[in-house]
Order: C-alpha cells, then structure tokens, then sequence
C-alpha cells in the first residue's frame, strides 16, 4: 500500500504541484523515453508507442488532405478570371455579378413571397410553401455551417457582393451552390415543364456555381460540397413537406 509520504513526493516539496515538461519526459535522458529503451534492449525495446510513431509519420489521411487544400487554393486562383475587372476575363464579370444575382437568397425569397400572395390554387401553394420552407432552412444551413468551419473567402475577392449577412465573409459551403442545387431539384421536381427547359434550369444552376470561382468569391471545394449540401437538402424537404394535412395553420394563412 503506497505511504501517505511517498504520495506527497510524487506532488514534489511542500505539497506542491511539479511540473513535467515533454521534453524532460520524452528527452534522450528520460528514464522512459524511447532511446532509453532501445539502449536498453530487450523485447519491448523495438516497439514504439503509438502516440509516439503518430508523431513522427503524418497521417496519409493528413497529407491527402493538405494536398487537396492546396490544389484547391491553386487551381480556385486560377480559374478566378473574373475576380476584377483588370482580370484576364474582367470584362466579363458584370455579366458574372446578374448571374450571382440570379441564385441570390433575396430574389428568391421574394419572388416564393410574392407567388405565394398570388397563387390561386391550393397545389400552387403547396408548392410554393414548400419552396419558401426549403429556401430558408438552406440560409440557416448555410448559416450554421459558415459559422463552424469560418473559412475564409479566396484572397482574391473583392467583397462587393449585393446583400450579405455577417457570416457570408466566410465561403464554406457556398450559398449560392446549394441554392442552385435545392432550387434546381426542386423545381425540376415539382414543375411540368418542357425538356429545353428543364436542360436550361440545369445549365442554370451549374453556372451558377462555376461563376462562383470564376468571380472569385470561392474556392473550387466550398462549390462541390455546397452543390452536395443542396442536393441533398431537397431530400430533407421532401421528406418533411408540408401539406394541408400536417401544417394545416400554415396553410390556412395563405388560403382566402
Ligand atoms: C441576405 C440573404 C437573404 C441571403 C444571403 C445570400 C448570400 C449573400 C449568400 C452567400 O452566397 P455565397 O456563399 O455563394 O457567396
């Protein structure tokens, strides 16, 4: 049973608390270091502690990672030929900003509203409630996940873009990519509409998203999983639409 005075050692003199550093832990000397038991021999000398070989080797995990990173920031820089209006494609980039108009939150929002007032059957606001259901959990998606990972926007961007709120100094994921994706799937979903159409709401959303990188605003991997974010969200709202049948108070705000 260990004495009550060999404890008090282990605290160091005094009953105070001693300190140990890693170095003087894991130095050469260290009565428990690596070297030490290599020196030493015998059958535990070869075997290295996990934490230890972890250490000296990066995980493949790790350098993929990084390597993707890196290729990102470079080719996003690259393809960001619109990024000012002295770049290689600068006087392209009016045309880029209508484009980045066309996926914004607010004219979507507004025009789901404004459809919504307008709407005289009940299919019409079924879908139109849904629509402006979908629209917002993605701004609060994107929100969210803007505010956990807080990367930050390419060094090329110029921040002019039209209505942001605070979290849209950050790009990951991009708002505009899952809106394009949500959107598109929702409507090709949920509207009749002719093939050329349907071709055209496709292109739509993919430059969309391409004009994101172009004008600079991200790099290349926020588009890719903002793409994903959205389509997968519609899943989620198709999975919680709302009818008359379970939201009936919603619906009878907008039935005359
Ligand atoms: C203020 C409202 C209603 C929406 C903000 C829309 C917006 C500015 C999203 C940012 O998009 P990116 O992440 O693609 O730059």
């Amino acid at each position: 049973m260990p004495s009550p005075r060999s404890s008090r050692d282990r605290r160091g003199g005094g009953g105070r608390p001693e300190f140990l550093s890693l170095v003087s832990q894991r130095g050469p000397g260290a009565p428990d270091s690596p070297a030490r038991r290599r020196e030493a021999g015998g059958p535990a000398a070869a075997a290295l502690p996990e934490e230890d070989c972890m250490k000296l080797n990066p995980s493949f995990v790790g350098i993929a990672l990084s390597s993707l990173l890196a290729i990102d920031l470079w080719a996003s820089k690259r393809l960001g030929v619109c990024a000012a209006e002295g770049s290689a494609w600068g006087s392209a980039r009016p045309l880029m900003k209508v484009i980045e108009v066309s996926g914004h939150g607010v004219p979507w929002l507004l025009g789901t509203c404004y459809g919504l007032c307008q709407s005289h059957s009940s299919a019409a606001r079924e879908v139109l409630l849904n629509l402006l259901f979908a629209l917002l959990l993605d701004l609060v998606l994107v929100a969210v996940v803007k505010g956990l990972v807080k990367r930050q926007r390419p060094t090329h961007n110029k921040m002019d873009m039209f209505v942001t709120i605070s979290v849209d100094k950050y790009s990951f994921p991009s708002g505009h990519a899952t809106r394009a994706a949500l959107v598109s799937r929702f409507i090709l979903r949920h509207l009749v509409l002719a093939v050329p159409l349907r071709v055209l709401v496709v292109l739509w959303a993919l430059i969309v998203s391409i004009s994101r990188v172009m004008l600079g605003r991200h790099n290349m991997t926020d588009v890719l999983f903002g793409l994903l974010l959205g389509y997968a969200l519609y899943s989620v709202v198709e999975y919680c639409w709302l009818s008359p049948l379970n939201a009936p108070a919603l619906f009878a705000l907008w039935s005359r």
